[in-house]
C-alpha cells in the first residue's frame, strides 16, 4: 500500500468515526434554524462587553420567550415562561446536566451539582438527611454566633459613610457553612481576607468567561492560556483548603468516635432515636464504617468542594443583594425590622414578611440566574420539539421578570409574595429550582438568610448610597460587579 492509499484510508476511517456526530450536528443546525437567536458574532461581541445578563434580557425582548444560542458546537435552547419551566423541571427523565457543567469539573469533580445518572441518585439519597429540618435546628446556634461576629465586625462602619459590605458577608457565610455542615471552626471573619474566598471569586470569573468563549472551550488551548494557568493556581488553593477541612474533621471524628462510642450509645437509647449527622460527618462515617464503601477520598473532596462553594457563595449573594434593596426601600426595611424585633429567637419558624423579602430579592437577583440540562431523548416543550443532543436552559433571571407573573417586574415589592403568593403560577418563582434536582440546601439557606438579616436589622439601619446601583454579573453565582455599597447607622 503506498502512502496516498494509506492517507486516503486514514481520512476515510476518521470520516466514518465522526459520521454520527456530523449527522447530529447537521440535524441540530436544521432545528436551530426554526428558532430565533443571535449570531456567533453577536455572542463574541457581548462576551467582550461582559454584560451577559443584560444581553440575555435583550434577547428575550427581541426574540420572545424561547430562543437559542450556539456555544461553539453546543446548541442551547433558553426557556423563560412558567409553563415551559414547569415542563422542564417536572420532567423526571431530564436530570443530566448540560455539557457546560464539565467546565466546572476540574474544581467540583462529580459532586452533587455536576453528577448525573445512578451515581447522582445514590449520592442525593445519602446526603438528603444531612439537610433534614432536625439537624438544621442544631445549626441555628453556630449560625447566630457567626452573625454576632458579623455585627461586631461591621461596627466601625456604622458611621453613615459608604462602604462595600459584600466582603464581610462572604466571610460570614464561609464561617457559617464550615461550622455547621463541615463541623469545623474556620474563623474567616477574624481575618480581613480569605485566600479561599479570593480563589472562589477568581475561578468563578474565569469559568464564566470560558463558558461563553469559543476557543477557551477547547481544554488543550485553555490549559496553555494565561486564564488556564490562573485557574490552576486557584484550584490549588481551593483543593488545598477542602483537603485541610476534611483532614481536621476526620481526625476529630476518629478521636471522638473512640472516646464517645459508649456514651453516645447510651444517649441515643435515652432519647429513643439515632442522632442525625452533619454533612461531612455523614460522608466520613459512611466511608469509615464501610457502608458507603464506594466513597473514595476524592469523592468526599468533590462533595466538600461542592457544598463549600454552593453553601457560601449563593447565600452571600442573596444576603448582600437583600441589604442593598432594603437600604433603598426604607418602608420595607422598617417592616422587616419590626417583625425581626417581634419574632426575635423564632427564626426557625415562620417570619412571613422577611421570607417575602428574601423571595423578592431572589426574584430580582437569583443567586443562580440560569441552569441547564442535556437532552438525551427528543423533548417536547410547549410548541418546540428539542432534538436529542441539544441542551435546554431555564433562564430564571427572565422567568422572574415575566410581566404576566410580575407586573412592573423591575420594581422591588415583597407584597407580591407576602399578600399574593397564592395567586402566582407555581413555577413563576424558581430561585431554588424545583423537582428532583432542586436545591438541597434550600432550608439551610433560608435559615441563614433569616438569622443574618434579622440580626443585622436589629442592630443597624441601612441607608442608600446615592447613584450606586449594583451591577449583576452571572459568574456561576450572581455577583455585583461594582460591589454592594451601603451606608449604616446603629439602631438606638
Ligand atoms: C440563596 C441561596 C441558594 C440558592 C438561590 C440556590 C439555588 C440553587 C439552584 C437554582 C440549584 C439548581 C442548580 C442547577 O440545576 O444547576 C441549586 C442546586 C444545588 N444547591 Fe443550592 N442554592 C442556594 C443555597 C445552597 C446552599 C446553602 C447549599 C448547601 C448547603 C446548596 C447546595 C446545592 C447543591 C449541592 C445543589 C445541587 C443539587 C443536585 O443537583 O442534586 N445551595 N441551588
Amino acid at each position: 500500500m503506498n502512502t496516498w492509499t494509506l492517507l486516503a484510508f486514514a481520512l476515510w476511517a476518521l470520516f466514518m468515526r465522526y459520521l454520527p456526530q456530523i449527522f447530529k450536528f447537521v440535524e441540530l443546525q436544521r432545528f436551530s434554524r426554526t428558532l430565533p437567536g443571535p449570531t456567533v458574532g453577536e455572542l463574541i461581541a457581548n462576551v467582550k462587553k461582559g454584560q451577559i445578563l443584560n444581553w440575555l434580557k435583550e434577547l428575550r425582548l427581541q426574540h420572545g420567550p424561547v430562543f437559542r444560542i450556539w456555544f461553539g458546537k453546543d446548541l442551547m435552547v433558553f426557556f423563560t415562561t412558567p409553563d415551559d419551566i414547569k415542563q422542564l423541571l417536572g420532567n423526571n427523565t431530564l436530570l443530566s446536566k448540560s455539557r457546560n457543567y464539565q467546565l466546572v469539573e476540574p474544581w467540583l469533580g462529580k459532586g452533587l451539582l455536576t453528577n448525573s445518572g445512578e451515581s447522582w441518585h445514590r449520592r442525593r439519597k445519602l446526603l438528603t438527611p444531612a439537610f433534614h429540618f432536625r439537624i438544621l435546628s442544631e445549626f441555628k446556634e453556630p449560625m447566630e454566633e457567626n452573625c454576632r461576629i458579623l455585627v461586631s465586625r461591621l461596627r466601625d462602619h456604622a458611621d453613615g459613610k459608604p462602604f462595600d459590605i459584600y466582603p464581610y458577608i462572604t466571610l460570614f457565610a464561609l464561617d457559617a457553612i464550615c461550622e455547621t455542615a463541615m463541623g469545623i471552626k474556620k474563623n474567616a471573619q477574624m481575618q480581613s481576607d480569605s485566600d479561599y474566598v479570593r480563589a472562589v471569586q477568581t475561578i468563578c470569573r474565569i469559568l464564566h468567561h470560558q463558558s461563553f468563549s469559543f476557543w477557551q472551550r477547547f481544554n488543550f488551548l485553555f490549559n496553555l492560556s494565561a486564564a488556564g494557568q490562573k485557574r490552576n493556581a486557584a484550584l490549588r488553593v481551593l483543593h488545598g483548603e477542602t483537603n485541610r477541612v476534611i483532614q481536621i474533621r476526620r481526625k476529630q471524628l476518629q478521636q471522638a468516635k473512640a472516646e464517645q462510642e459508649t456514651a453516645q450509645q447510651q444517649e441515643d437509647n435515652d432519647v429513643g432515636s439515632k442522632r442525625r449527622l452533619a454533612f461531612l460527618d455523614m460522608l466520613l462515617l459512611a466511608q469509615l464504617e464501610g457502608n458507603g464503601s464506594e466513597l473514595s477520598d476524592v469523592d468526599i473532596r468533590e462533595e466538600v468542594d461542592t457544598f463549600m462553594f454552593e453553601g457560601h457563595d449563593t447565600t452571600s449573594s442573596a444576603i448582600a443583594f437583600a441589604i442593598s434593596l432594603l437600604s433603598k426601600h426604607a418602608d420595607v426595611q422598617q417592616r422587616v425590622y419590626e417583625e425581626a424585633v417581634e419574632l426575635e429567637g423564632r427564626e426557625k419558624e415562620s417570619m412571613p414578611y422577611l421570607e417575602a423579602v428574601i423571595k423578592e430579592t431572589l426574584r430580582l437577583y437569583p443567586s443562580v440566574p440560569f441552569f441547564s440540562r442535556e437532552v438525551l431523548e427528543d423533548l417536547q416543550v410547549g410548541q418546540v420539539t428539542v432534538p436529542k443532543g441539544a441542551s435546554v436552559s431555564c433562564l430564571i433571571y427572565m422567568l422572574h421578570r415575566d410581566p404576566d407573573s410580575f407586573p412592573d417586574p423591575e420594581r422591588f415589592d415583597p407584597d407580591r409574595f407576602y399578600l399574593n403568593e397564592n395567586q402566582l403560577h407555581p413555577f413563576a418563582f424558581a430561585g431554588f429550582s424545583a423537582g428532583p434536582r432542586n436545591c438541597i440546601g434550600q432550608k439551610f439557606a433560608m435559615l441563614e438568610l433569616k438569622c443574618s438579616l434579622s440580626m443585622l436589622l436589629r442592630h443597624y439601619q441601612f441607608l442608600p448610597v446615592a447613584d450606586h446601583q449594583p451591577l449583576p454579573l452571572a459568574e456561576l453565582v450572581m455577583k455585583s460587579g461594582n460591589g454592594i455599597q451601603v451606608r449604616m447607622q446603629p439602631r438606638p
